[in-house]
């Protein structure tokens, strides 16, 4: 069972025991009234309208594993490759604070590149700030929640180098799909999209279109997780679960599809790149810097093999 939060609730802090009610539970919980309380759903449309723009457009942001001639490592276009179906676009704090970016000697705090679509940048600063603020409140939740001190959320996060994702999951010529991908269920053949994972970081807040597919892993298997109309799925990472001793949950999840064309924008809540993450009081654990543990983890995904980080200069 994934619990329904009025997003109200949750900005105005009166929602800390069912946050934490289902962060220990399934894992899972669907924010409702997202769209009307902070108006997503202009800047929504206008930030996947990018999926829409000519090919030379989208190729101009393409991240260096696809062009060559790209500086861009960690932010930018992303399209199939061979090891992933998706096409994808990643977006850093800067779309929303220009002065958040790096020097460039780290990716992970490197700029993202604008394509050049009129109106897109300021559309999708905005839903990036809009994000920032609800991943802002649930921590501050999940803070209290576990005890902890609450004044963590600004000390880590005030500077969060936080990914906003746009996907894109495109319909499949079955007779194209590995068989590796194909899931007999229920519901006859799908083909797995999105391989079982869990995310990395803290907190993942995510739209979907009203395709479905997504699926979360419950104690008797594959539950669905359904887009919420007007509202965001939340969801927690790994990192979270192990700074939590587990109390939070990092569920595997996976979306199967290949039927019909898929939409999805997940936003990953996650502290700053230089974030000293100290375990919770009376915690095991030794102390990590957060960047350092997120590029570890980075780059066992298909979209990042073979990228290399640089130490700042
Ligand atoms: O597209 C979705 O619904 C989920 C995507 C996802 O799990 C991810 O990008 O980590
Ligand atoms: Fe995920």
């Amino acid at each position: 069972m994934i619990p329904v939060i009025p997003v109200e609730a949750v900005l105005e802090g009166r929602a800390d025991a069912a946050i934490m009610s289902g962060a220990a539970g399934s894992g899972f919980l669907t924010l409702a009234g997202v769209d009307a309380a902070l108006g997503l759903a202009p800047p929504r449309a206008a930030m996947l309208g990018f999926f829409g723009a000519p090919e030379p457009v989208r190729r101009a942001v393409l991240r260096n594993k696809y062009d060559p001639a790209s500086r861009h490592v960690y932010r930018g276009h992303f399209v199939p490759d061979g090891a992933g179906v998706l096409e994808g676009f990643d977006i850093g704090p800067d779309i929303a604070w220009p002065e958040r970016a790096g020097d460039g000697g780290d990716p992970l705090t490197e700029p993202t590149p604008r394509p050049a679509i009129p109106g897109w940048a300021a559309a999708t600063g905005a839903y990036y700030a809009a994000m920032s603020r609800l991943g802002m409140a649930l921590t501050r939740a999940l803070l209290r929640g576990l005890g902890a001190d609450e004044a963590l959320a600004e000390r880590h996060f005030a500077r969060s180098i936080s990914t906003l994702r746009l996907l894109r999951y495109p319909a499949l010529d079955p007779a194209a799909i590995a068989p590796d991908r194909v899931v007999e269920g229920a519901g006859g053949r799908r083909f797995l999209m999105t391989r079982a994972h869990t995310d990395s970081g803290f907190v993942t807040l995510l739209w979907q279109d009203r395709t479905g597919g997504l699926q979360a892993e419950g104690p008797d298997g594959w539950i669905a997780v359904p887009p919420a109309e007007g509202g965001l799925v939340v969801n927690f990472g790994q990192m979270l679960e192990d700074w939590s001793g587990g109390r939070i949950r990092a569920t595997p999840h996976r979306v199967l599809g290949g039927a019909a064309e898929r939409f999805s924008v997940p936003f990953f809540f996650e502290p700053a790149v230089d974030a000293r993450i100290e375990p919770l009081a009376g915690g095991a654990g030794a102390a990590f810097v957060y960047g350092d543990f997120l590029w570890e983890r980075m780059v066992r995904f298909p979209n990042f093999h073979g990228v290399t980080r640089r130490p700042a200069a």
